[in-house]
């Protein structure tokens, strides 16, 4: 039998005392009404700090964007480096592979020239419509005719099996493993379309975790001892493909170091001005280390692999220090050729943060897949259609003008700025004078198409150096997370 109203102890303790004076329930009300406001407070104040920690806890979403080769992926990979040390450990022995096939790929290029110039053809040339000087090639034959030696002959024949090995790489790798040269031109900003009608682009261009380097890892990972099919259908490299092709390399290391390091090939090179040592993904000088069967893939060489981005990739990473440790951010990272820039638009949306990347020191070079446009001129137009975008009018933006030390070695090796960009003038022609010049130039691009003014926050960059860059991503980190609780609190 359940204890009637009356006879619950709970109840008969709290009952005010039968013979309660009028002054004393005056005392008692009050001591009541004063202990549920003190209690109401503290529910109040519990509601609030679970309101704010779900703010906290909504994850940062930071874009990537910027034209292709412009070290968007490298930057996060910084992020991952510097954030997530556990998750970027668990990858690096997956790069392995990328960094074989950037390797290889420098020794076949230099193959390539070197039996070009061997059979005395001429050098290529450029659309008609190419204004770049430099780019306007001479026959061969103007200049005295390389000595050749035996030499050159056998390390063409012994460097041969490269060629396999390159296919077989780009075969297992996918798309991401090559890139596109030309496609059809297309404009700077192809979202810029969307945002103008007011339409979104078509969402069939969202995350497609099928591709992208992400997952070209995973597919070479998923594959030891898969038979990767040459294109005649026949099975080339056997048992663990990785490891043959690891075999391959090293037994070619000593030629590829005589290769890059002859005077003849150097000369070859230069006349066909083919600067491969600023080209992505160089290792030449690193052929030791990397042509060897135990090679494992350190910190900066994975910065430094090359592998093109498709599609949309999205990173989660829940930051293990810093002090946003415990937040979740989501990094997208994109591929910037063009053709690909349509994909961008969707992810405009509640967004917190964009980091640009600029590459400054291409001023006097051509997009690959359209050589008609200078890569500068490029990231100007870029840089303005995400300033202009609607979409975008009170996200915070961070411009990377990044390749510094590309920059600096090309001033070093004398190149004019203004032989590229006429508008530099007699200005002096180093470092400070170019960086302060460029950033100026966005600067006032950013000042005259935002559609609501927005601070300009710019960081000089060179994200290969991941100890500069762990500095620069500490900053990013802070500004970042103020802006996003404080788009939090407007919500
Ligand atoms: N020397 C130098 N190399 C850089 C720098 N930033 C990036 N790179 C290299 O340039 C190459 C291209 O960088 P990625 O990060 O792959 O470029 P991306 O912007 O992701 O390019 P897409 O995926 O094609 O859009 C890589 O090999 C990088 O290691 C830099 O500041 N200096
Ligand atoms: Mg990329």
């Amino acid at each position: 039998m359940s204890p009637q109203p009356d006879d619950d102890p709970l109840t008969l303790a709290i009952q005010p005392p039968p013979d309660e004076t009028p002054e004393q329930r005056q005392i008692r009300e009050a001591a009541e009404a004063e202990a549920k406001r003190v209690s109401d407070e503290i529910d109040e104040q519990i509601k609030k700090e679970k309101e704010l920690s779900s703010k906290k806890r909504k994850p940062v979403k930071l874009l990537l964007l910027g034209q292709s080769e412009s070290g968007k992926t490298a930057t996060l990979k910084n992020f991952q480096l510097t954030y997530a040390r556990r998750e970027w450990s668990e990858e690096l022995s997956s790069w392995r592979a990328v960094i074989f096939l950037n390797l290889v790929r420098n020794a076949n290029e230099i193959l390539e020239h070197m039996v070009a110039e061997m059979a005395d053809l001429p050098y290529p040339r450029y659309p008609e419509n190419d204004s770049t000087e430099d780019l306007v090639l001479r026959p061969a034959k103007t200049l005295p005719p390389l000595k050749f030696k035996e030499k050159h002959k056998q390390l063409r024949i012994r460097l041969s099996p490269l060629q396999e090995v390159q296919r077989g790489l780009e075969e297992q790798l996918g798309a991401a493993s090559t890139e596109i040269y030309a496609s059809t031109p297309t404009s700077a900003a192809p979202f810029h379309d969307a945002d103008s009608s007011g339409r979104r682009a078509p969402t069939e261009f969202s995350i497609n975790s099928s591709n992208g380097w992400k997952s070209a890892l995973d597919k070479f990972r998923k594959a030891p001892g898969s038979r990767p099919e040459t294109s005649n259908g026949t099975a080339k490299f056997s048992k663990d493909s990785e490891e043959e092709i690891a075999e391959i390399i090293a037994n070619c290391r000593e030629d590829i170091k005589s290769l890059w390091e002859d005077s003849i090939v150097k000369e070859v090179l230069s006349r066909r001005k083919a600067r491969i040592e600023d080209a992505p993904g160089f290792f030449l000088n690193d052929t030791d280390r990397i042509a060897a069967q135990t090679y494992m893939p350190t910190d900066d060489d994975v910065i430094r692999a090359r592998l093109r981005t498709l599609g949309v990739q999205e990173y989660r990473f829940i930051f293990d220090h810093g002090r946003a440790v415990g937040q979740e951010w989501r990094l997208y990272d994109v591929g910037g050729t063009r053709s690909s820039r349509a994909a961008w638009y969707p992810y405009f949306d509640d967004v917190d943060a964009i980091i640009f990347l600029a590459p400054i020191s291409p001023f006097d070079e051509k997009l690959s897949e359209d050589r008609r446009v200078n890569r500068l001129e490029d990231s100007y137009l870029l840089w303005k259609s995400v300033c202009s975008c609607k979409l975008l009018a009170r996200t915070q933006i961070i411009l990377f003008l990044n390749k510094c030390d590309l920059l600096q070695a090309k001033l070093q090796r004398g190149i004019r700025i203004r032989d590229s960009v006429p508008s530099f003038g007699d200005r002096k022609n180093d470092l400070s004078t170019a960086t302060k010049y460029f950033q100026q130039h966005f600067k006032e691009i950013a000042r005259q198409y935002s559609p609501v003014q927005r601070p300009f926050y710019v960081h000089l960059t060179s994200v290969i150096d991941t100890k500069s860059t762990a500095v620069t991503l500490g900053a990013v980190e802070e500004s970042i997370l103020r802006e996003h609780l404080r788009r939090a609190d407007l919500m």
